[in-house]
């Protein structure tokens, strides 16, 4: 196979979800693309909707994607969690992109309860298993303690390279 090409997408409020995003599209020399939210987020008033948004489970509107997920062999998608969820904009960009994901791998940040959930969520949302999943807490993303990335980003390493073996057999 030629040169897996990987895509990392992600949303962040507050910075924590883009930290871990750019840090894993560099292990990886992947394209990296934000997703934008139209929703206001800033702020009290900001937090009370993300947190509506997702105690209701409810999707919002985000600006069309830039990339194509299906120019990619694997897309990478980073959340924070909200609520024991995936966030609204995450929510929004698998719904959309649900039908031309190619194989996916799912990261979340938080403050240290519900990631389970959430990616769970994420691979319902995506109608299929991820490869990989990872979870850090936000403390732990903004100390540099980064041995779960590593881990993440060799497991997800070792699939490519995995797939690229027995590529021949498809
Ligand atoms: C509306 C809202 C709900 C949250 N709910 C949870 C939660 O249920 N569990 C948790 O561990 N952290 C929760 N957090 C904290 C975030 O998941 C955590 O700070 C995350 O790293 C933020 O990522 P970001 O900076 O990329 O937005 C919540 C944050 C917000 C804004």
């Amino acid at each position: 196979m030629s040169e897996a090409k990987v895509l990392v997408v992600y949303f962040s409020r507050t910075g924590t979800t883009r930290l871990l995003a750019s840090a894993i599209a560099k292990m990886l020399a992947a394209d990296l693309e934000e997703i934008c939210d139209r929703s206001n987020r800033e702020g009290p008033g900001g937090y009370l909707r993300s947190l509506v948004d997702a105690i209701r489970k409810r999707p919002t509107e985000i600006v069309p994607a830039g990339l194509s997920v299906s120019a990619y062999d694997l897309v990478v998608i980073g959340s924070p969690v909200w609520a024991g969820s995936v966030s609204a904009p995450v929510r929004s960009y698998l719904i959309e992109n649900r039908a031309r994901l190619p194989q996916v791998a799912f990261f979340c940040s938080c403050g240290g309860h519900g990631a389970a959930a959430a990616l769970r969520e994420m691979s319902v949302l995506a109608g299929k298993p991820a490869v990989a999943e990872c979870r850090i807490t936000a403390a732990a993303a903004h100390q540099g303690v980064h041995a779960e990335l590593a881990d993440f980003v060799g497991a997800l390493k070792r699939h490519l390279a995995w797939s690229s073996e027995f590529e021949w057999m498809c």
